[in-house]
């Protein structure tokens, strides 16, 4: 498809109402940070706090011994932060591989989940399919435990001028580039702001300093005329060009005319926009080299493999008061094992499952942690024609359709196949994919993502593996949406007896795994200050 035609299509059918929110919020954060109103004049600057690294390390030591359930992010994390302070460690974990939701599919990985469909990816050598966590952020302790751990890092590509933006329901018959869409919704944005300014609408809230600022800011932001041309927004090559400048007279052919104000409103183009404006998704992001799991991995590793029992199903949990015991099933047999302490990193709908005597509460609260659902497919190519052929390096196009997320892949550029993403969908989307069979669910990706991508989408596709977290053994969910503040939240921040708990549920970062860092480090903490307090 031309770029040419995209500017075109926007001013056809459109029915939704204007989705600018994103736009507008970059511009008023903007303005916020220009000190426009009145009250924060005298405070431009923001505090600067230098970013701090995060290196986390009990004080004393001890020989106790912990059991932890679970090898996810927080269970492999307990067991390493224990066990730098000389705490003998055994994990029991029911998946036959660390890393809970931290999962990396590549060539070879067979999963069967609920429903008895198994799949054995068939990705090749040097492809690898993230079908749990993808990104990381800056502040996030993820990547001190990166670093502490020699886990390599590159930058995760989270937003991309050139990806598109495809809103099937607002009667979009092709996609259009983020650049085109930001362009025109900031630029038109801008105008009516301009004039209803200069018009003297917001007299009553600026001075004449701070409305000519404002003027100005806004002429550079929306690239809008100035008072002459009563600020119109008439497009300029922020838009991109349908032929991009060349040599000697080669101006380039611009991307067309704007459409009409009314039609870029009723495309909702800017209804993704403010997503790159969140705390935990604005870039630079981050991934490890090589795969999510080189976390898990490297964690393991640094606990050793012999305090990791896996496929190991934990049935039971009972605190003797001075020692915890606990069952679990492990190649069709029941074992138990005896520690000081137990820290429960298990998915708090499941651990609710697990007989124990720590008390009705315990379970009640475990019980009450509404849980969703997410599902990802990779799809593997054999060609990359979305960088040679559409130009895209990285980044998300963002659809209104089912499948709602499209990842292009942030390594391997240039090379000979990659990884596409062809959904990243929560909640009824994710549901309706999961109650599908692996091929079903394919078919409906590939389907859908042709309409942005067109015939390559199909032709070129090798292989494919799709995971429904809400249709996987021991997980039953992608994550919880907490209850904070509430009786049965802040019982479980305490040890039921000699059990403690850990997990992103326990934080106020659920869905990262900052957040099971943080949980198993509190968890870690108050377990050592017991302990030394003897
Ligand atoms: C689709 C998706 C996208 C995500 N994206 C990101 C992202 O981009 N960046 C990011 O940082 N985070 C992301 N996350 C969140 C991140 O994966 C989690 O926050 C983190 O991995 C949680 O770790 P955990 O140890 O708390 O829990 P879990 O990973 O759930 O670990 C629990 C462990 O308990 C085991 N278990 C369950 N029952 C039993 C039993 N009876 N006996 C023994 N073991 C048992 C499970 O097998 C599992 O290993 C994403 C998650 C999903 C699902
Ligand atoms: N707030 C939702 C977070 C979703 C999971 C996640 O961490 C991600 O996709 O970045």
């Amino acid at each position: 498809m031309s770029d040419q035609t995209q500017s075109t299509v926007s001013r056809r059918g459109f029915l939704r109402a204007v989705g600018v929110s994103g736009g507008a919020g970059a511009m008023l954060a903007t303005m916020g940070a220009m000190g426009l109103a009145p009250s924060a004049a005298a405070s431009v600057t923001p505090a600067f706090r230098a970013p701090e690294r995060s290196d986390f390390t009990l004080t004393g030591r001890s020989g106790a011994s912990v059991v932890v359930l679970g090898g996810g992010i927080a269970g492999l994390t307990t067991a390493y932060e224990l066990g730098k302070a000389g705490y003998h460690c055994t994990i029991l974990e029911a998946r036959h591989r660390v890393g809970g939701r931290n999962l990396t599919i590549r060539g070879g990985d067979v999963e069967t989940d609920l429903d008895g469909h198994t799949q054995r990816a068939g990705f090749s050598d040097g492809v690898y399919f993230n079908a749990g966590p993808g990104r990381i952020a800056q502040w996030m302790v993820t990547m001190d435990y990166c670093r502490e751990l020699g886990v390599p890092i590159e930058v995760f590509t989270n937003q991309n001028a050139d990806a598109w933006i495809y809103n099937e329901s607002a009667g979009m018959t092709e996609p259009i580039r983020y650049r085109t869409a930001k362009a025109d919704v900031y630029g038109y944005v801008s105008e009516l702001l301009a004039k209803a300014t200069d018009q003297g609408a917001l007299d009553a809230r600026l001075t004449t300093e701070d409305r000519d600022r404002l003027l100005s800011f806004l002429q550079s932001f929306g690239a809008i005329g100035g008072r002459t041309s009563d600020w119109a927004y008439t497009g300029t090559n922020r838009r991109g060009f349908s032929a991009y400048p060349g040599a000697g007279n080669e101006v380039g052919t611009l991307l067309g005319t704007p459409p009409a104000l009314s039609d870029v409103f009723a495309s909702n183009v800017g209804r993704y926009f403010s997503f790159e404006f969140g705390y935990d998704q604005a870039m630079l992001m981050f991934q490890p080299v090589g795969g999510m799991d080189q976390i898990p991995r490297a964690l393991a590793k640094a606990v050793g493999g012999h305090r990791i029992r896996l496929n190991a199903e934990v049935t039971g949990v009972t605190d003797r008061g001075s020692q915890v015991e606990v069952t679990y099933r492990q190649g069709g047999r029941q074992s138990q094992i005896t520690a000081d302490y137990c820290v429960a990193a298990l998915p708090p709908h499941l651990m609710a499952r697990v007989p124990h005597n720590l008390g009705a509460g315990v379970t009640a609260a475990l019980a009450d942690f509404p849980v969703t659902a997410a599902g990802k497919i990779g799809l593997e190519y054999r060609s990359r024609w979305w960088e040679t052929d559409q130009r895209i390096y990285g980044g998300i196009t963002e659809t209104d359709l089912d499948l709602s997320h499209i990842w292009y892949p942030s390594y391997g550029f240039h090379g000979k196949r990659g990884l596409v993403v062809g959904y990243y969908n929560t909640g009824a989307n994710a549901r309706a994919y999961s109650g599908l069979t692996p091929e079903q669910r394919r078919e409906r990706a590939v389907s859908q993502g042709a309409k942005i991508h067109g015939d390559k989408y199909r032709s070129e596709l090798v292989t494919s593996y799709s995971h429904a977290w809400d249709r996987t053994r021991y997980l039953e969910g992608a994550w919880t949406s907490p209850r904070y503040g509430t009786a049965g939240y802040n019982l479980l921040l305490q040890p039921a007896g000699r059990v403690y708990f850990a997990g992103d549920w326990l934080s106020h970062e659920v869905a990262w795994q900052h957040g099971a860092f943080v949980a198993a480090r509190s968890a870690v903490s108050s377990l050592h200050q017991r302990v030394m307090a003897g």
